[in-house]
């Protein structure tokens, strides 16, 4: 286990109780503002000390409030990332990033200094100053020091939300390398539910200091519900296809998943390469017969295989579409007109499809 965490946090009229394990590469802390994630991110990392419970780390115990254990920030070998780089701006980048071995014993030293500047792509930035660099540039740097502290975890409080669109999606690859090459887990604070079905493996929801859910990345967002302060604008299911071939007169892509095939807008992509895709509640409609005349292109065949109630009219229905699974948004009215229950055959129309791009960030392509 990754991430073992139980805990109870009084300050001023706040409380946080939270309890959640992660066995995630990347553990994305969501919540809206308020909800307790930096008070959480901080009793993680030694900032603060928790009136009561346990958090243990790769099975290390650094908080047991019961039996008196509180291992001191600096003996925790965690790595922290904030919102600003907060890079020495009399250093070079070089010794900014050798600073960050400076509190790591010799024999604990094994991050390669090459490789984490390689895989961070600032190999080049190595004589420059921090006041030379651009905000993306800053916060790689910021977490390369970070990782040649050689932490056990690595923890990152909204390092992206001081860029702009454009820097974020130029960090996003490098994000993802260090999830899916590194050895050092993550935890992400965010509100961006972009950035989440991006780059989490796991996600844990916070609301007003409780933990409302937790669990991998792929249920958890197919849930409207666990996102209350996204509406159901954002939420929808996340599923893995692949570019199977363009269709050049037209301007479009066709994808593959394991649901069937969606065609998008072009996308400058090779033939086979990965894309994660978002397909969001509200954007599907459902109907009983494969529907003729419309010009929506993206029709997924597939079976009920739960419905929730959710709050107001609504109701979301996950379907089974081959082996991925889709949830839709209908209203009551329409579910019992349209006869929906479980293990009905029905037809997915999905009206737009939400993607990442490398180094492009979320492209919303529409009404396919
Ligand atoms: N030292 C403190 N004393 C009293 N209350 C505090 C203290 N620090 C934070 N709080 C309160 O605890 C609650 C949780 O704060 P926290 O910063 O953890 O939320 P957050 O989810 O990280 O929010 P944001 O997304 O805005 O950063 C807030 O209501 C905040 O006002």
């Amino acid at each position: 286990m990754i991430l073992d965490v139980d805990l109870r946090h009084r300050q001023g009229a706040f409380t946080l109780d939270a309890r959640f394990q992660s066995e995630g590469r990347l553990t994305a802390l969501f919540g809206p503002s308020g909800s307790g994630k930096t008070t959480l991110v901080n009793a993680i990392g030694g900032l603060l000390r928790p009136t009561q419970g346990r958090i243990c780390v790769k099975e290390r115990v650094l908080v047991d409030t019961r039996q008196g254990i509180f291992v001191p920030k600096h003996r925790r070998r965690i790595g922290y990332v904030f919102q600003e780089a907060r890079l020495f701006p009399h250093l070079n980048v070089r010794q900014n990033l050798h600073f960050g071995r400076w509190f790591t014993p010799k024999r604990e030293r094994v991050a390669d200094f090459h490789a984490v500047t390689e895989l961070l792509g600032i190999a080049h930035l190595l004589d420059r100053w921090p006041s030379t660099l651009s905000g993306g540039e800053k916060q790689r740097v910021a977490i390369g020091r970070a990782l040649l502290s050689d932490p056990q975890l690595l923890l990152m409080d909204e390092p992206l939300a001081s860029l702009d669109e454009e820097r974020k999606a130029e960090i996003y690859p490098y994000i993802d390398r260090l999830r899916d090459e590194g050895d050092v887990p993550m935890v992400l604070v965010s509100h961006s539910v972009p950035e989440i079905a991006r780059l989490a493996t796991s996600i844990v929801v916070l609301n007003d200091g409780r933990v409302t859910a937790s669990g991998l990345a792929s249920d958890i967002l197919r849930h409207p519900r666990f996102f209350p302060q996204a509406g159901l604008v954002e939420a929808g299911a996340l599923v893995e296809a692949r570019v199977l071939r363009h269709e050049e007169a037209y301007g479009l892509t066709v994808l593959q998943a394991a649901a069937g095939t969606l065609t998008v807008s072009r996308l400058n992509l090779p033939v086979g390469a990965p894309v994660r895709m978002r397909l969001r509640a509200r954007d599907i409609i459902l109907s009983l017969a494969p529907p003729e005349g419309i010009s929506a292109l993206n029709v997924l065949p597939g079976t009920v295989v739960a419905i929730e109630e959710v709050e107001g009219s609504g109701v979301d229905v996950t379907l089974a579409c081959g082996s991925d699974s889709i949830v839709a948004s209908v209203t009551r009215k329409s579910m019992e007109r349209l006869g929906i229950k479980v293990g009905l055959p029905v037809q997915a129309i999905v009206k737009s499809v939400a993607f990442d791009r490398d180094a492009l960030g979320t492209v919303h392509a529409k009404n396919m």
